[in-house]
């Protein structure tokens, strides 16, 4: 087993079946075992569950999000307050993100060499800069185990004179984020882009392995280009990137992206969507997706997946989860959450356990097959 090391970040590759890794990062509020699904925390809270309950699904870290925190409560208060694990009671690893893809998504946004100027409507239309070093100041102050680096994320499509741009600054704003970084306790990762073009997602790999540091994302993608552009484009990538430490595909995804992204190499995921469908009254299991909100299922004395043994699938029917979901009770959130979150955990698992037996390609198969059929 292979073991790197770098600064406050440990990565044991464990085992490999093809180009699927199976691995382990330590970091120093605890281990994570890759590869990892981390539910999205935007605000310091995944939405829906206490931090008991998410433990109970099996989640090993969770995420939380610069732009978001420097608008409430700040960063300064998390610091005063102990920081993020103190503030919201968890006391495993968390990453947070640069902040760079939410602001691109905000209308009125200015990008130059410096930064990101962008309008705070929170503070009175305040003209607000986020820039690397500014990233990397809240990043530090709110305490993660995992900062990310601040990035152009390109909007999908891009033209490639744009995308080219976007990857030489990406790596510029890497540089003067490594240097702001100075927080011996939290590791710093770079992250590639080179949004849909093969000749930029190679050359970004290459520049961000260039600078040394505890691990890499694959940025740019899930932005709607598809399922096979994004996976032509970890193609694109993977093979440039460093096999000793680890890979996360920011925002990734569907249960069928994920598995198809493990069979390419990559050891680390996150999404809102477990999270954001299970409040709008869609489950995930076994057989695919539904809506549990449908009249069909209002006298279904069944759990919502008969394969789960978490708290929801253990006391309750999908005739009380869509009674729940269509009053909007708060109750309907959290319990779709936590199904929702344990079962991309319970992948996670089978994934690891495949890997590790070495018949994930036979799980892949099988997984995809049963999953996306039809008759559902
Ligand atoms: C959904 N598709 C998707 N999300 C992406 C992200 C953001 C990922 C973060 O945004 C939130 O998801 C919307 C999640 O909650 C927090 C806690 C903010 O962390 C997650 C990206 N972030 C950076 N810095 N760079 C990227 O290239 C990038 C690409 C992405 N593609």
């Amino acid at each position: 087993m292979a073991s790197t090391t770098t600064g406050p970040l440990s990565f044991d590759l464990k085992g490999t079946d093809g180009r699927a890794r199976r691995g382990r990062v330590t970091v120093p509020h605890g281990v994570i075992q890759t590869p990892a699904f981390m539910p999205v925390g935007t605000r310091a809270t995944v939405k829906g569950l206490m931090p008991r309950d998410l433990k109970a699904t099996g989640s090993e870290i969770c995420l939380a999000n610069t732009y978001h925190m420097d608008i409430s409560p700040g960063p300064k208060i998390v610091k005063k307050m102990g920081g993020l694990h103190e503030f919201m009671g968890w006391d495993k690893p968390i990453l947070t993100d640069s902040g760079g893809y939410q602001v691109f998504s905000l209308p009125k946004t200015q990008l130059d060499e410096e930064g990101v100027t962008f309008r705070f409507e929170k503070k009175g239309g305040k003209k607000v800069k986020l820039t690397p070093e500014r990233s990397m100041q809240i990043q530090q102050d709110l305490g993660a185990d995992i900062a990310m680096a601040f990035d152009v994320c390109v909007p999908y499509p891009c033209d490639y004179k744009n995308a080219q741009d976007a990857v030489y600054r990406t790596i510029r704003w890497l540089e003067r984020c490594k240097e702001a970084h100075t927080r011996p306790d939290q590791a710093l990762f770079g992250i590639v882009q080179g949004s849909s073009y093969a000749d930029l997602r190679g050359l970004s790999a290459q520049l961000t392995m260039g600078i040394d540091l505890p691990g890499y994302a694959i940025g740019g993608l899930s932005v709607g280009e598809g399922h096979s552009i994004m996976m032509a484009m970890i193609d694109c990538t993977e093979p440039s990137m460093v096999k000793e430490k680890p890979r996360y595909l920011m925002g990734v995804g569907y249960p069928e992206d994920i598995v198809e992204a493990v069979a390419r190499g990559v050891d680390m995921f996150d999404c809102v969507i477990p999270t954001r469908y299970a409040r709008s009254g869609v489950a995930f299991a076994r057989h695919g997706r539904f809506r549990v909100s449908n009249a069909r299922y209002k006298t279904d004395k069944y759990p919502l997946d008969t394969n789960c043994s978490c708290y929801t699938c253990k006391n309750f029917t999908r005739a009380y989860l869509n009674h729940l979901i269509n009053t909007n009770e708060i109750l309907g959130s959290a319990l779709m959450t936590l199904h929702n979150v344990t079962f991309y955990q319970d992948l996670m698992r089978t994934i690891r356990t495949a890997i590790e037996e070495k018949n994930f390609e036979k799980f892949r198969v099988s997984f995809l097959q049963e999953y996306l059929a039809e008759d559902k």
